[in-house]
Formats: structure tokens, C-alpha cells, sequence
């Protein structure tokens, strides 16, 4: 290496050469060692620093845009900006400068071609409380931690394999979803129906049966000295969660300000969590008394129990993880579809012919998924329309990088508008109309466009639950289809208004339903 640097030495003639010759020899050959990925972010970060800055919504200083998000939905502010200022874009909150993505070219680069430089969450004051600081696998940073953690729920609760043996609770769980459809008939037959008090009781009991290896009607929670009845469990678990997720603490906005006690948001905080951990700690205590002696493995906790190592608060979050996860997203999709399908007579009954042909007199089952393509586009139409989670969880940017071809310097915090990507003027026709035949083959869009969408994310944080989801919604879909006739309550067609961090209606689905038989 030093003979080489002598003769660009000589080439250049003074001692000064051959410092930089031997500086620079070493430098190559260094990087050579390093390998291709030193050299590729090395060419990253000078491709990004030439790159232009994104272009800014105007804002006030210190404050930057916090005061024009009124809305109690950003994603619909930032969707109203991208029309504006295109679909890359920066905003500044308080301390902390955000970009906003609404395109899903854009959006899949950030997921998935610049993930290494963007792997990391930052959360918020409540999120910090409620997730144990990041102890789950939905908020953890991409670590050997999360890649553990995924693993485990992977491997025994959503992956392929785990869901072909849970297919019984999921079975069951539609059942008796019909069940309950079939009484309110014969019971009420002129009256609607409030489809949330069905499904997601059911789907409730699903997740329970998953995570504990069955559903309970009540429970003895030692530390809050009450027995709970299951909707207070339900309240406890998921609501009040869910609520607790979108609390806003101004501190988030200005973390040199964090020690200036903001005591009412965060003693509602701490409150909710004592709670959940209470009832998380007495279904762990109540289980392991229960299955005394037993080897076999019947349900996540089972697992977790005998192979995980994990802390006795890393178990009751792991464990506390799906049963959130299962209850509510799976809810929202179901939910918004069925309420398109009675909101549109003639699609419904396009899809209800399409059951007719291929399922015949039998009851639809997991089986026939594969063959209902009319199916598959209502899923994935309602996905586009009512994305269950409108924003990515916030990435963080920790080193500099490129997305749209501008620059994007550490310290950025990244917001993927998934409700704005599907939603976008430029890359779907007629956005705001529900219109499955989009996503048959037959059009223009190709049948892997299914997932252009990215209501599941994309990359390596991909939803761990999207097989589940997916076969939840659309058997429910289509075995209620196949079923009942679906007409709205009148006065619901307009009733689109959505509630918290995911597209929740804001009021349950009412229809007046009617036995095909
Ligand atoms: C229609 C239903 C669902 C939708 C639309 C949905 C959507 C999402 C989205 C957008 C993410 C974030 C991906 C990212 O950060 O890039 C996510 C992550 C996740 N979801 Fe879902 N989800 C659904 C159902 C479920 C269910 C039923 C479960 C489990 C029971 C689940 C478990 C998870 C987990 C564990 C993660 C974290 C993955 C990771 O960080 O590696 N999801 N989901």
C-alpha cells in the first residue's frame, strides 16, 4: 500500500503528495474492507446532502404548523396540505421537524428501500407509558429485541403455520357471530341491527381464546380488589387503551421543556396502565393456576410461559400485544365493508352471485377465499377507503438519507399518510368512491396492486397480522353476505365520521338485515 502511495507521491511531486497519496490509498483500501455496505451509505449521504431540502408548510416560529392541526384527524390536514405543497413535504411541531409522505411511491421508498436509515420509533410521552417504553413488538425499535419478539408472535400466534391451528377459534368466532345475526332476525326482524355489538364481542372472545387458550366471563383482579365482568375486561384491555394512545401531552412538542410537570395528562396515563398491568397480572396468575402440571401448549401464553425469556413485564405486554391488535383493526375493516355493501345494492348482490357460484349450498369457508375474486377486491377497496390505520407509526431518522430525491437530514421524524396515499388524485381515480372493481384483473390495475394500498404497511415492519386480518374480514364479509340481505338504517348513508388514532366509526353500523333462506 505505501509503494503505491510513493508513486502517486512522485506523480505529485512534494512531501504534501505523498501524505495525501498514502491518506488516500489508505482510504481506498480501508473502504474496500469495509465492504459494499460502508461504500453504499458513504455514496447515500453525498447523494443526499446535495439533494434539495423539502419544501416547507409555512408555519409561525417556535410554534411552527402546531396551531393549524385543529383537527382532531391530522391525516386529513396533511392530506389537504400534500394538494398544496405535493406529496413530500415538511412540517415543523413545536421542536421537532416531520416530514409528511402522501404518495405511495414515496411512502413504500421510506418503508422499505430506505429502511436502514429510517428503522427507528420515537414515541410519544403516553405511548412511552403505555408501551413500557417500547416493549412490544409493534413499537419497539428494529432490534434484536423486536426481531426476538417477532419472531415469537410470528411463530406461535400469526404466522401461517399458527393460524392454520387456530383455525377452530376462528371458526367458532363466526358461528357464533351468525348465530347472534340469525336471533336478532327471528327476534326483531324489522329492527336494525348494531353490528359492533356482535363482532366485536366475538372478536374479543377470539383474541382471548388465542392469547390464553380460552374466553372468560369475569375475572378476580387482586390489586384493584374487584371481580371484573368481561366488558369491564374489554374496556380495561382495549378502550381505554385506545384513548389513552392519542392523549396529547404539549411536552411531546418540546422535549427541552419536559421537566415542566404536566401532572393531569400523565396521572391519566399512569392510571390506565396500573390498570391494564392489574388485569394483565391476575389473567397470568389465573392461568398458571388453572394449567398446574399440564406440558401441552394450547395458547400464546402457554409459549411465552415455557420458552420465551422474557421479564415479568415484557410477558404480560407480549401477551397483552394481540389481544389489542386482534380486537380492534379486524373490527374497523369488517365493519366499513359491510356498511359499503348495504350502502350499494347492486354491488352486494354482484358479490353475493359470486359466493352462489362457487360455494353452491355450502356455508363459505377459509378454502374458498382463493377462488372469490369479487371478495378480495371489497377487502381491499374498503382497505383503500377506510384505511384502519391512517398514519404509519413515526419513524425516526437516524442518520441522513433520501426520499423522493430530497434530502433528508437525521433527526427527522418521518409520517407515512397512508390515508393520504390512498386517497391521492394522482394515483386513484375517483378516490372518495368505494369501488371494488378497481381491484379486478380485468382493469387496469394488476392483481398485485392488491397491496398498493399498504394498508398493512410495507418492509420489514410489516403487519405480523396481516393472514389473520385477512381471513377474519373476509370470511365474516362473506358469510354475512351469503347470509343476510344488507340494507342500511335510513339516515346512515351519510354517517362517515371516524374517532380516534385508527378510521373507528365514530357510530356502530345499523342495519336492517333479512335471511337469504
Ligand atoms: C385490517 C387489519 C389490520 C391492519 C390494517 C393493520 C395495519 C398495521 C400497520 C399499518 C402496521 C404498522 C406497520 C409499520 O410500522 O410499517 C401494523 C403493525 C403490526 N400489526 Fe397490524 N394491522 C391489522 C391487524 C392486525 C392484527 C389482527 C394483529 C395481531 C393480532 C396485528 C399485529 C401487528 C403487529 C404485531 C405489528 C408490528 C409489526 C412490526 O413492527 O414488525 N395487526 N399493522
Amino acid at each position: 500500500m505505501e509503494i503505491i502511495g510513493m508513486e502517486i507521491a512522485k506523480l505529485l511531486g512534494n512531501q504534501f503528495g505523498t501524505t495525501v497519496a498514502i491518506v488516500a490509498v489508505s482510504t481506498l483500501v480501508f473502504m474496500v474492507l469495509l465492504g459494499k455496505s460502508f461504500i453504499n451509505r458513504a455514496r447515500n449521504f453525498s447523494v443526499s446532502s446535495e439533494a434539495p431540502p423539502v419544501p416547507k408548510v409555512p408555519g409561525l416560529p417556535l410554534l411552527g404548523n402546531l396551531l393549524q392541526l385543529k383537527e382532531k384527524k391530522p391525516y386529513k390536514t396533511f392530506t389537504q396540505w400534500s394538494e398544496v405543497h405535493g406529496p413530500v413535504y415538511s412540517i415543523q411541531l413545536g421542536s421537532s421537524n416531520l416530514v409528511v409522505l402522501s404518495n405511495s411511491d414515496v411512502a413504500k421508498e421510506a418503508m422499505v428501500t430506505r429502511f436502514s436509515s429510517i428503522s427507528t420509533r420515537k414515541l410519544s410521552n403516553a405511548l412511552k407509558i403505555l408501551t413500557y417504553d417500547k416493549c412490544m413488538v409493534a413499537t419497539s425499535d428494529y432490534n434484536e429485541f423486536h426481531k426476538t419478539v417477532k419472531k415469537y408472535i410470528l411463530t406461535y400466534l400469526l404466522g401461517s403455520n399458527a393460524q392454520k391451528r387456530n383455525r377452530t377459534i376462528r371458526e367458532t368466532m363466526l358461528e357464533n357471530v351468525v348465530g347472534c345475526f340469525k336471533t336478532h332476525v327471528k327476534s326483531f326482524p324489522l329492527q336494525a341491527v348494531n353490528f359492533r355489538n356482535i363482532f366485536e364481542s366475538e372478536l374479543f372472545g377470539l383474541a382471548l381464546k388465542q392469547a390464553l387458550g380460552r374466553d372468560l366471563q369475569s375475572l378476580f383482579v387482586e390489586e384493584l380488589g374487584a371481580t371484573l365482568t368481561r366488558k369491564e375486561i374489554f374496556h380495561t384491555l382495549v378502550l381505554d387503551m385506545m384513548e389513552g394512545a392519542i392523549e396529547v401531552d404539549w411536552r411531546d412538542f418540546f422535549p427541552y421543556l419536559k421537566w415542566v410537570p404536566n401532572n393531569k395528562v400523565e396521572a391519566n396515563i399512569k392510571k390506565l396502565d396500573l390498570r391494564r398491568m392489574a388485569v394483565m397480572k391476575a389473567l397470568i396468575k389465573e392461568h398458571k393456576e388453572l394449567n398446574e402440571g399440564r406440558k401441552d401448549m394450547n395458547s400464546y401464553l402457554d409459549f411465552l410461559l415455557s420458552e420465551a425469556k422474557v421479564t415479568e413485564t415484557q410477558l404480560a405486554m407480549l401477551l397483552w400485544e394481540p389481544i389489542i391488535e386482534s380486537s380492534d383493526t379486524t373490527l374497523i375493516s369488517t365493519e366499513w365493508a359491510l356498511f359499503e355493501l348495504a350502502k350499494d345494492p347492486e354491488r352486494q348482490e354482484r358479490l353475493y352471485r359470486e359466493i352462489q357460484t362457487v360455494c353452491g349450498s355450502d356455508r363459505i369457508t377459509e378454502d374458498h377465499l382463493s377462488q372469490l375474486p369479487y371478495l378480495s377486491a371489497v377487502f381491499h377497496e374498503t382497505l383503500r377507503k377506510h384505511s384502519p390505520v391512517p398514519i404509519i407509526p413515526i419513524r425516526y431518522v437516524h442518520e441522513d438519507t433520501l426520499i423522493g430525491g430530497y434530502h433528508i437530514p437525521a433527526g427527522t421524524e418521518i409520517i407515512v399518510n397512508l390515508y393520504g396515499c390512498n386517497r391521492n388524485k394522482n394515483q386513484w381515480e375517483t378516490p372518495d368512491e368505494w369501488i371494488p372493481e378497481r381491484f379486478l384483473d380485468n382493469n387496469k390495475y394488476e392483481s398485485n396492486d392488491l397491496f398498493k394500498t399498504m394498508a398493512f404497511g410495507a418492509g420489514k415492519r410489516i403487519c405480523a397480522g396481516a393472514l389473520q386480518a385477512m381471513l377474519i374480514s373476509c370470511t365474516s364479509i362473506g358469510r354475512l353476505v351469503q347470509e343476510f340481505e344488507w340494507k342500511l338504517q335510513s339516515g346512515q348513508e351519510e354517517d362517515i365520521d371516524t374517532v380516534g388514532l385508527t378510521t373507528h366509526k365514530l357510530h356502530p353500523l345499523h342495519a336492517i338485515i333479512s335471511s337469504r333462506e
